[in-house]
């Protein structure tokens, strides 16, 4: 673990959030299908469930995957808990560079909220086209990469903490929130990802034909003949991925020592 390898992991990360957002805003809003569900037949009150439709096909979805030991992987935090026994693989002994008292550290529900408020609205447009199944499958799949990139922010933490341990022990035994932040930020760095990012979307979302230059987009800088907005991307880093990792990055420090 180096940070060079830190990342290249992260980048390459860039490559899954970039086409699951493209598969995402192939849907429309399908709005329906994240509101709380109301069973019944019309004639009486019904009942309303406390769960939307995506949120109970993430749940069920996550209960499978947790049986088959994909959150034996620390790399991968699901979004609900789950007690069910992990049965449906060979059980496979994975080993990790984080610190056991702080690997725990996530993000999720900033994620969760964060994607459904405030993405999901720039991502699809609006309509319902009742394909709620493979939207909301789409809708995991984002979920599940922002999830494993952001949270990546302890293994990046923990490359840090190993580079310069003398400084960060004494912040993180002074709780200096502020300072640690400051230490671990690289705006360098930010600066090189958020135009990768955008350069990454403009790229894969062009429409590739057999004959004929590809598309350069020079002409769109609207982004309408992309199929996802290039300044989207730009914008979930900016404000929301790099924001939550550098969080993810200081929870993790501050559980470092314990
Ligand atoms: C992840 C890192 O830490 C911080 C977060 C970054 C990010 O989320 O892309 C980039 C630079 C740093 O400010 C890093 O240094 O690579």
């Amino acid at each position: 673990l180096s940070l060079d390898t830190v990342r290249e992991f992260l980048t390459r990360e860039e490559d899954t959030i970039v086409f699951s957002l493209i598969e995402r805003a192939r849907y429309p809003l399908n709005r329906p299908a994240y509101d709380p569900i109301h069973l019944g037949d019309g004639a009486g009150p019904g009942r309303r469930l406390n769960a939307s439709f995506a949120e109970l096909f993430i749940r069920e979805s996550e209960a499978v995957q947790s049986k088959a030991g994909r959150y034996q992987n620390l790399q991968e935090i699901p979004f609900f808990a789950y007690r069910v026994p992990f049965t449906l693989a060979p059980p496979y002994n994975f080993t990790s560079e984080l610190y056991p008292a702080a690997a725990f550290v996530n993000v999720n529900d900033a994620i969760w909220s964060m994607y459904f408020n405030e993405l999901l609205p720039l991502l699809a447009k609006n309509g319902d086209d009742r394909n709620y199944a493979v939207t909301v499958d789409s809708d995991l799949a984002c979920l599940q990469v922002l999830s494993r990139r952001i949270n990546y922010g302890r293994y990046v933490a923990e490359v840090k903490f190993r580079g310069d341990q003398q400084t960060y022990t004494s912040l993180i035994q002074a709780k200096d929130r502020d300072a640690l932040m400051k230490l671990l930020t690289s705006e360098a760095q930010e600066d090189v990802v958020k135009r990768r990012v955008e350069k990454k979307a403009t790229v894969f979302g062009q429409s590739i034909t057999s004959d004929g230059p590809i598309e350069t987009g020079v002409n769109n800088s609207s982004g309408t003949n992309f199929k996802v907005d290039p300044s989207v991307v730009y914008k979930l880093y900016d404000q929301w991925v790099i924001p939550l990792t550098k969080q993810v990055e200081v929870e993790y420090l501050l559980h470092r020592l314990d």
